[in-house]
């Protein structure tokens, strides 16, 4: 019976200790507590929140980090009549064959006014040309009818998905003057274009996609190029107006100074920028288009996803810059019949478009396709005139730099001479080659707070300079002013940095929470059961300390009879020798039973008592943040 209890008790403290160390003490969530035991980081023991983290990890860790070389997607759009072409009985010039995805410029009769043969000398002929993809916006009672949501499921669902593995896009709408570039681009209320829906569905699946330590910024832009000039859309407009200067840094490339960059937490926030920035931008009535756009629009949203790896302490950031462009559109001063500052705004929309023509034509010239010699290609990649404009400056790193781009060529269904041209300009499109890369970064805690103190450090210095340039000469006003613009780019450089170091850590507590809140009910399984033990223990040494002494049975005194007398003495001399043994045994091995029992036991509450320490830390450190957290769901979106 006592070597029955002592292994029973035995085995119970075994199996307590092993529970305590997989699952009080895992050492994935105790890091630091217990270096002495690293046998327990391969403790498969029940961490499912460490498991389901996992699953989280791996999308953003398998992606390759290489150089993904394509193509231009060009696709092209021809837009219904609309009402001053049903006036004029219009022919529809263009053809589209769903399968081969070909679009047919067909000859014009005579019947049409605006397209003429007999009073041209030009030469009409039929031209095929072979697209990404043709969509067919003339006919809706035709089957292959597209409509806006055709354009976004066929390609910018696409581009949105390119953006979440961490590639930069652009996407951008070319055509003549009123061919349904901003009816692709931004559309309508009730029929809203590529910019809303890609908004909508970035914010949809950021809500699908969501985890405890995963977080999302999101921050958008929009500005216009007008007249040579970027304005920014998203500020009221001022008399006189208020232009922006564009600048290069390597660190950013190409960007715009000062520009609005407004944090969205939702669709609705970048609705209503959108709206702000639409209301703001410079349109008028012309001939061709009542609400013509005089400026080329460019809608920027950058997504940076930050993930926090429990396991390495490291974060995993990965960023995304998306560029929906929606171009001021090409005219001709005699079809437009503009004069004054309508005639001098096509001039500046032309002169653009054309830059925007020679770049696209030296991006897509095959000799710069194929590089024999480094040398060369620097040559070549010199003579892409990308600063002869505002907007190909701008878009440099778009149009042949590190980005999937699209090019939506609209088109008028009647306008030969116009869509032959966009035709001709898409083709030409076609044949660029973009080298996008995985904008992605992985950071530990020490190096974030390394970059914090080292931006803290620049910072300081360059202001230490600010100050001491304000006393020298007026010559050295415009350095100073480019140190006070490297400075307040700095500033906020590092406060978006501690905003997302702040965020980093937010996601800890929700991923340490989530784990406290697992590990509770378990803490207090385990405290009932250590009860329990105790009271065994305490009865098993009571009992070994004051064994009960049951008195001899008549069974025995019989069977004691029926023994014979030359074994009795042999007998009675064992039972005797037996019962000093036993005499023995009760005043001697049951000390030292009780003795090894209760430094077993001692060990037991030490163990106890470490592991009470642990839970007491846990509370400590989280112990009030969990109630707050407790009332805020644990899938809730972080965007910022
Ligand atoms: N696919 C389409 N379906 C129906 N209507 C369209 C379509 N595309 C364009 N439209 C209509 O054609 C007109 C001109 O379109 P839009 O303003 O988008 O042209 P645009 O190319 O942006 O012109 P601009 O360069 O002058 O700004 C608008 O009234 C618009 O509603």
């Amino acid at each position: 019976m006592y070597i029955h209890l002592r292994l029973k008790s035995r085995e119970l403290i075994t199996d307590l200790k092993t529970l305590l160390e997989d699952m009080a003490l895992d050492s994935r969530t105790y890091r630091g507590l217990s270096p002495e035991r690293p046998q327990l980081y391969a403790t498969s023991a029940s961490a499912p929140s460490l498991r389901s983290r996992d699953s989280v990890v791996v999308p953003m860790e398998s992606l390759p980090a290489v150089n993904d070389c394509g193509n231009v997607k060009v696709v092209v759009r021809v837009r219904k009549f609309i009402k001053r072409e049903t006036d004029r009985g219009a022919q529809c010039l263009i053809k589209m064959d769903p399968i081969t995805q070909q679009t047919t410029l067909l000859v014009p009769n005579d019947t049409d006014p605006a397209n003429i043969r007999s009073q041209s000398r030009k030469v009409y002929e039929e031209k095929p040309f072979a697209f990404d993809k043709s969509f067919w916006s003339h006919d809706e009672a035709d089957p292959h009818f597209s409509h806006q949501e055709d354009v976004y499921n066929s390609f910018g669902e696409e581009f949105l998905d390119h953006n979440f593995d961490g590639y930069h896009t652009c996407i951008f709408a070319y055509g003549q003057t009123g061919s349904g570039k901003s009816y692709t681009m931004m559309g309508t209320p009730e029929q809203p274009g590529l910019i809303p829906r890609t908004c909508e569905g970035l914010f949809q699946r950021i809500e699908a996609e969501q985890s405890a330590n995963i977080t999302y910024n999101v921050h958008v832009s929009y500005f216009e190029v007008y007249n040579e000039h970027v304005r920014d859309l998203l500020v009221p407009r001022t008399t006189p107006p208020q232009y922006l200067k564009i600048r290069e840094s390597k660190a950013d490339g190409v960007y715009v100074q000062n520009l609005t960059d407004e944090a969205v937490k939702s669709y609705d926030d970048v609705a209503r920028l959108m709206r702000t920035g639409d209301h703001n931008r410079t349109t008028a009535s012309t001939k061709m288009n009542d609400t013509s756009s005089r400026s080329h629009a460019v809608f920027t949203i950058m997504l940076k996803q930050i993930q926090h790896d429990m396991t390495t302490d490291e974060t995993i950031e990965r960023c995304a810059r998306m560029r929906l462009v929606d171009l001021a559109g090409s005219e001709r001063a005699k079809t437009t019949e503009a004069t004054g500052q309508r005639l001098r705004e096509g001039g500046n929309i032309n002169q653009s478009l054309s830059t925007l023509g020679r770049v696209i034509g030296a991006l897509s010239d095959p000799r710069r396709q194929r590089p024999r010699h480094p040398n060369d290609r620097k040559k070549r990649a010199d003579v892409v005139p990308y600063r002869d404009s505002v907007l190909t400056w701008l878009l440099k790193d778009s149009l042949g730099g590190n980005s999937k781009t699209a090019m939506v060529a609209c088109i008028a269904p009647s306008d030969y001479d116009e869509t032959l041209s966009t035709l001709r300009y898409a083709d030409q499109a076609k044949r660029i080659r973009t080298r996008a890369t995985v904008n992605q970064d992985a950071v530990s805690a020490a190096e974030r707070d390394a970059k914090i103190a080292e931006m803290a450090e620049t910072i300081r210095a360059l202001q230490i300079s600010v100050n001491a340039a304000a006393t020298r000469k007026r010559d050295e006003v415009d350095r100073q002013s480019d140190q006070l613009e490297d400075y307040q780019k700095q500033v906020e450089k590092m406060q978006r940095l501690m905003e997302e170091t702040r965020q980093v850590s937010e996601c800890k507590i929700r991923a340490l929470t989530c784990e406290v809140e697992e590990l509770r009910p378990i803490n207090r399984q385990l405290t009932e059961e250590i009860e329990s033990l105790r009271r065994h223990l305490n009865l098993a040494l009571g009992e070994l300390k004051n064994p009960i002494v049951l008195p001899p049975t008549p069974l025995d005194e019989n069977i004691h009879a029926l023994l014979g007398a030359e074994d009795g003495k042999e007998n009675r001399e064992e039972a005797v020798q037996d019962e000093g043994e036993d005499e023995g045994y009760e005043g001697g091995v049951h000390d030292l039973l009780a003795a090894e029992l209760q430094a077993t036991a001692d060990e037991f509450l030490k163990d106890l008592s470490l592991f009470r320490k642990r839970v007491a830390d846990d509370h400590a450190r989280f112990g009030n943040t969990v109630p707050q957290r407790q009332s805020r769901p644990l899938g809730e979106i972080v965007v910022n």
